[in-house]
């Protein structure tokens, strides 16, 4: 196992900020925690590092208790937000860092520092200085710093979240290739759903200082386990189970809410089967799909997702009478908000 958390808790002052969390991450995975604000992602990341110490638990890493291990005993590599590089070091500098502080010879540093430019696609980029280059460059050069050492364990805390959205989306599908190469055990910290769900092997969800869930992207869309984790990833309806579009159509629950995932209301012009009637209120169009906000007669709302090809069969319009059928829903016995 890369790295083993279990059983560990963290409180600062009165506020539990970890409540007895334990989780697995593989050798050579790489894994998101995700979760809103406050969750305790970062407070985990920093126990893993040795940044904080838990109240309670252990944490293991490549097979040894490290829970007691100062940061700099646990080789780790590192990798934040604002984690600036050093300003007056250029970028081979600021990569050779932690080899020159090992005494690394010189021949080694420089076959290591070219073949991390050349990793992070900077090559001859090596003598410029951070402020000549653009904020995905300097990440870059921040993950090429943390694997220069060769870490048996990267971790990476909201690494592209002060980077635009189109650098951000360049640098997800970049830090995976990145990871497929090198298979560092990786951790990567978000509160974007669409990041965690499109870099990771396995997602991590927190919630209150607790793991709600772990599991592969689809598994955990497909079959969220709490009401949390179904109305966290992806977009859902919460709907009272005793709504005109639960009845007859074997999605009778006994709990008070029905969660629907809007790409499964099944729209028709005519009745069809265990329909029921609604009013187009609004159409949204996104360019790959639209989105129409439906009102049924019980008064509640429903958004759903149709492709564009769905769309333009069914040619709706505002204001028009639909008939609507949820295709699959969910309910869950406990539910507590976000
Ligand atoms: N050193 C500290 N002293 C006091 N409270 C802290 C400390 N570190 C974290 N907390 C609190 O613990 C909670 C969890 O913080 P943490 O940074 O782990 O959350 P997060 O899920 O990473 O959130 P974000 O996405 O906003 O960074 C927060 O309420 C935070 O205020």
């Amino acid at each position: 196992m890369g790295i083993s958390v279990q059983d560990v808790s963290k409180q600062f002052g009165s506020f539990q900020a970890l409540d007895q969390v334990s989780l697995d991450i593989k050798s050579g995975s790489l894994v998101a925690l995700l979760g809103p604000s406050g969750s305790g992602k970062s407070t985990l990341l920093r126990l893993i590092a040795g940044l904080e110490m838990p109240d309670s638990g252990k944490i293991w890493l490549t097979g040894e208790d490290a829970t007691h291990r100062g940061v700099q005993e646990r080789n780790i590599g590192f990798v934040f937000q604002h984690y600036a590089l050093f300003k007056h070091l250029s970028v081979r500098k600021n990569i050779a860092f932690g080899l020159e502080i090992r005494k690394a010879s010189a021949r080694h540093v420089k076959t290591r520092v070219d073949e991390l430019l050349e990793l992070v696609q900077l090559t001859g980029l090596g003598d410029r200085y951070p402020s000549q280059l653009s904020g995905g460059q300097r990440q870059r050069v921040a993950l090429a710093r943390a694997l220069a050492v060769e870490p048996q364990v990267l971790l990476l805390d909201e690494p592209f979240g002060a980077l635009d959205a189109k650098v951000r989306k360049d640098l997800r599908a970049w830090l995976r290739q990145l990871h497929d190469e090198v298979h560092v055990t990786t951790v990567f910290v978000t509160h974007d759903q669409e990041e965690a769900m499109e870099v990771s092997d396995e997602l991590v969800v927190m919630n209150k200082g607790k793991v709600e869930q772990i599991g592969t992207p689809a598994n955990i869309y497909d079959h969220p386990a709490t009401a949390f984790v179904m109305s966290f990833i992806g977009p859902v309806n919460v709907l009272p189970s005793s709504s005109n579009i639960f009845q007859n159509n074997g999605f009778d629950s006994a709990h008070p809410e029905m969660f629907l995932r809007p790409q499964d209301v099944v729209i028709d012009t005519s009745p069809n089967g265990n329909t029921v009637e609604a009013r187009v209120s609004r159409l949204i169009h996104l360019g790959w799909e639209v989105q129409a906000e439906l009102s049924l007669d019980d008064g509640q709302v429903v958004t759903a997702h149709l492709t564009r090809d769905r769309f333009d069969e069914l040619r709706l319009v505002p204001e028009q009478r639909v008939y609507i059928k949820p295709k699959d829903a969910k309910s869950f016995p406990l539910y507590y908000s976000i």
